[in-house]
């Protein structure tokens, strides 16, 4: 049972409670609760003290959540203003008193009088967010190859469409990731964007105490024309059978391509290094182009299958105006939001030229949560799963299916990034 506990104080922090804070964050995230100086010094060069939130009991922290700008890739390739939610720690001597709810309002509020879009996190466990109005956007599956049964050409010598692949370091990732990313990002419903420090703490530029550095390998994908369009950064074991034969895997942290070319190519590169006889994928889009790259797809197995970016509507209006529609047709939505951001009936008229969403007084075709807009915005949900599982509500027959026709896409979204 919740009790709530009036006495303890949320509010944003200031830089003198950052050593405090630290020590609450890694407490709720069961890290060794030593704090050093260097983290102190490194999370005050990022964080915004204003977004910031801590719970203080008598002065000591207890409970921690973070938020910052981003920018996500609605369908259609358009950008909106989301905030990004992060560092949700309550300490277990003070959880389900309400300090995650008081936090939680305390960000929207601020997001919504911002003028952000949407929020967004990524669930530490499933439960917690729906009750905010959190929705599970986007999904992510990682993959195991197991390379001796993919069926591949072991004389394979590098890509056969004039294209190569290049070892490259930290420092080239830094100069070549950036633009890359950008184009990428830019065209994948559902990624974020990534700043700087991303790019530090990916090369082992800036190097988190909380996560011990081990120089991976990075690989640089350019076209037959020269054009950088795929990176990919990868660890390997160093594993030997009692047969002397080599089992090692090479483990993904993260692979961009900006075309289906590098993609294809930069799996076949990880696929062919010698003594590499596992792959594992790292988190990649549930659809992912990866299996059938494979001429035996089925020796790519499904390690994980899990919800991955949670969506929180704050602007129905925006929202639904920023993406685009491959249909054509009119819906009227009946949004329901217990805590006031986002509520309220709208009617969405869609075309591929462009969208339209206002306020009205029509009679509603689909009554919904906004938790389920969130699940539905980026195209991956199905309205008509949702009313099947009772979570949509049908007020004309037939409702769900239209916005199954306008909403979905063709390819499912997908967010590259943990945050
Ligand atoms: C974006 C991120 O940072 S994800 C990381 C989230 N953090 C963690 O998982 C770390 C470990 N856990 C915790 O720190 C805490 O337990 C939290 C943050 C998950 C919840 O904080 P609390 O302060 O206990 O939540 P709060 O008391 O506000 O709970 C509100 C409601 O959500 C429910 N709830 C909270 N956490 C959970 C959960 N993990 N599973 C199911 N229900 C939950 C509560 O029971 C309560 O329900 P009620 O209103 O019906 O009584």
């Amino acid at each position: 049972m919740s009790r709530p506990a009036p006495h303890i104080d949320v509010r944003s922090i200031t830089e003198a409670d950052l050593p405090d804070w630290s020590r609450a964050l890694h407490t709720g995230f069961l890290r060794t609760p030593d704090v050093t100086e260097t983290e102190v010094t490194d999370r005050a060069s990022y964080i915004v003290p204003a977004r910031t939130l801590g719970a203080f009991d008598s002065g000591r922290c207890v409970a921690t959540f973070r938020s910052f700008e981003q920018e996500i890739t609605a369908v259609g390739g358009a950008t909106v203003p989301a905030d990004a939610i992060s560092n949700v720690a309550v300490t277990a001597t003070h959880r389900r008193r309400g300090l995650l709810s008081r936090m939680m309002d305390h960000d929207l509020t601020a997001a919504k009088d911002r003028g952000d879009v949407v929020a967004t996190l990524i669930a530490a466990e499933y439960p917690i967010y729906g009750r905010y109005g959190f929705g599970p956007a986007t999904w992510a599956a990682q993959w195991n190859i197991d390379v001796p049964r993919a069926g591949l050409d072991p004389r394979w010598a590098g890509p056969e469409n004039g294209g190569r692949i290049d070892i490259v370091d930290g420092a080239d990732v830094r100069k070549l990731g950036p633009e890359l990313h950008e184009r990428v990002r830019r065209a994948q419903p559902g990624a974020v964007d990534r700043d700087e420090r991303w790019w530090q703490v990916a090369t082992g530029a800036v190097r988190l105490e909380q996560a011990p550095w081990t120089e991976p390998f990075f690989g640089v994908y350019r076209s037959s024309g020269g054009e950088v369009e795929g990176l990919v950064s990868y660890l390997a074991d160093d594993h030997w059978g009692d047969g002397k034969q080599p089992l090692n895997t090479a483990s993904v942290k993260w692979l961009i391509a900006a075309t289906p070319e590098a993609e294809r190519n930069l799996w076949r590169y990880l696929c062919s290094i010698d003594w590499i006889t596992t792959v594992k994928s790292g988190w990649r889009a549930p659809d992912d182009l990866l299996p059938f790259f494979l001429p035996d797809p089925r020796a790519a197995r499904i390690e994980t299958l899990a919800d991955w970016l949670w969506v929180r509507v704050l602007d129905v209006v925006r929202a639904l105006e920023a993406r685009t529609y491959d249909g054509q047709g009119t819906l009227v939505l009946e949004v329901v939001d217990g805590a006031g951001f986002a509520g309220g009936r709208f009617r969405l008229e869609a075309a591929a030229d462009g969208a339209s969403c206002t306020p009205t007084t029509a009679a509603a075709d689909l009554t919904l949560d906004v938790a389920e807009l969130g699940a539905l915005w980026l195209g991956d949900e199905s309205a008509v799963r949702l009313a099947a599982l009772g979570r949509v509500r049908e007020e004309r027959a037939g409702a769900a299916k239209v916005a199954d026709a306008l909403l979905r896409t063709s390819r499912r979204p997908w967010c590259p990034d943990m945050f």
